[in-house]
C-alpha cells in the first residue's frame, strides 16, 4: 500500500469514530420532532401531506419538510410518496404515550430539552469550571426551575419516573426499626411515598423548597398518606426539623459541589443528632458500572449545577467533613449505592 493510501484509510477508520458524534444537525431534529409531537400528530394514518402535517403543528411547511427529508434520510419517519410522510417503528417510539417517555425526554419545551441546551455552555464549563446553566439560561439550575413551573412540572415527572428504581431504593434500607425519617431535598415525596406505604407504623418529614414541597403535600394526600408525614417548606442549607432518626438524602449530594454537599450533611448530622443516622442514596458508581454512562453523569452534574458524582471514597471523605462516619454501604440490584453514615 502507497503512503498515501495507507494515510486515507487512517482517516477512513479516525472518521468512523469521529463522524457520528459531530453532527449536532440531526440530534437537534429529532429533539424538534419530539417538542412539536409529530408521531402523535400523524397517529392513525398510514401517511400525511407536509402541508396538512403543518397545519396541524402550526408550523411552516416548507421547513417542516426540509427536517422530515432529513429525519427520513436517518431512518426516523418515512416518505412513501414525494411530501408525504409516515411513521416507521424509530418514529413511533416518539409518542408521547410510549412508555419509554422519550419524547417528554428530548422535549425542547421541558426539562429534558432545557438540560440538552445547557451543554451549548460546556465551553463556558470547560474554561471556568463552572455550571454552564446560568450562563445559558440566565439563572441557576435551582432558581429558574422554581421561576418555570412547566419545566419543574416536567423535572418533577422525570425524577418520579421509574416505580421499580423507587422501589429498588426504598427497599435498600431496614426500616423495621425506624418511627420517623425525614427526607431531605425529598422533592414531590416519591420515595417517602413507597417507604410509607410498605411501613404503616413510619412517620415522615419531606424536606424540599416551598413550591416542591406543596407539589409533595399533593402527591402524598393524593395517596392517602399526607397524614402520616409533616411538610417542610425551607433550604437544606438552613437547620432541619428535628426528631428524626434516619435523613435520607436521594440523589441531592450529586447535584452539589463538595463544600456545599459537606454543609448540606453537617445539617443532617445536626438534626439527626447523636443517635440519629444519615442516608446517602445516590446511582452506584463503583466497579462493574457503566464508565460511559457514569462519565456522561459526571460532565452533565457539573454542567447543570456544578456537582459532580463520587466514589464510596469520596463519599467517606465528606461525610468526614461533617462529623459523620461510613457505618455500612449497599449496592442495590438497579444500580443504587446506599450509604449509611453515623456521628464518629
Ligand atoms: C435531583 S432532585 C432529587 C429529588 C428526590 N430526592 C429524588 O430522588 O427523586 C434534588 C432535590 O433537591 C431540592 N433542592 C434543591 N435545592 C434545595 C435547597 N436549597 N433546599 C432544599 N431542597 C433543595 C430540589 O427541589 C429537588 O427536589
Amino acid at each position: 500500500m502507497s503512503g498515501e493510501q495507507d494515510n486515507t484509510s487512517q482517516w477512513a477508520r479516525a472518521w468512523q469514530v469521529l463522524g457520528p458524534v459531530t453532527d449536532l444537525v440531526t440530534p437537534m431534529a429529532v429533539r424538534v420532532a419530539a417538542s412539536l409531537r409529530l408521531t402523535d400528530l400523524m397517529a392513525g394514518e398510514p401517511a400525511i401531506p407536509v402541508e396538512e402535517l403543518a397545519r396541524r403543528s402550526g408550523t411552516d411547511p416548507d421547513a417542516l419538510g426540509r427536517l422530515l427529508r432529513l429525519l427520513v434520510c436517518r431512518g426516523i419517519f418515512t416518505e412513501p410518496e414525494p411530501g408525504t410522510f409516515a411513521v416507521n417503528e424509530p418514529a413511533a417510539l416518539l409518542a408521547s404515550d410510549h412508555p419509554a417517555q422519550l419524547r417528554q425526554r428530548l422535549d425542547l419545551d421541558g426539562f429534558g430539552g432545557r438540560m440538552d441546551l445547557a451543554f451549548t455552555g460546556l465551553l463556558h464549563t470547560v474554561r471556568t469550571g463552572k455550571p454552564a446553566w446560568e450562563a445559558v439560561f440566565g439563572a441557576p439550575y435551582w432558581d429558574y426551575l422554581a421561576a418555570e413551573p412547566q419545566v419543574s412540572a416536567s423535572f418533577d415527572a422525570m425524577m418520579a419516573s421509574g416505580d421499580d428504581y423507587v422501589a429498588d431504593a426504598a427497599e435498600a434500607y431496614d426500616w423495621s426499626g425506624v418511627r420517623h425519617v425525614v427526607d431531605v431535598g425529598g422533592g414531590t415525596g416519591v420515595l417517602l411515598s413507597e417507604i410509607l406505604r410498605a411501613h404503616p407504623g413510619l412517620r415522615a418529614t419531606l424536606v424540599d423548597l416551598p413550591d416542591t414541597v406543596e407539589r409533595g403535600r399533593r402527591y402524598l394526600a393524593g395517596r392517602g398518606l399526607a397524614e402520616r408525614c409533616a411538610f417542610a417548606g425551607q433550604s437544606f442549607f438552613e437547620p432541619l426539623p428535628a426528631g428524626g432518626e434516619v435523613y435520607v438524602l436521594k440523589r441531592v449530594l450529586h447535584d452539589w459541589g463538595d463544600d456545599d454537599a459537606v454543609r448540606i450533611l453537617r445539617r443532617c448530622a445536626e438534626a439527626a443528632g447523636p443517635h440519629g443516622k444519615v442516608v446517602v442514596i445516590e446511582t452506584d458508581s463503583g466497579l462493574g458500572s457503566d464508565p460511559a454512562g457514569l462519565a456522561e453523569m459526571n460532565l452533565r452534574m457539573l454542567v447543570l449545577t456544578g456537582g459532580r458524582e463520587r466514589t464510596v471514597d469520596d463519599y467517606r471523605a465528606i461525610a468526614a467533613e461533617a462529623g459523620l462516619g461510613l457505618a455500612g454501604v449497599r449496592h442495590t440490584p438497579l444500580g443504587h449505592i446506599v450509604l449509611e453514615c453515623a456521628h464518629l
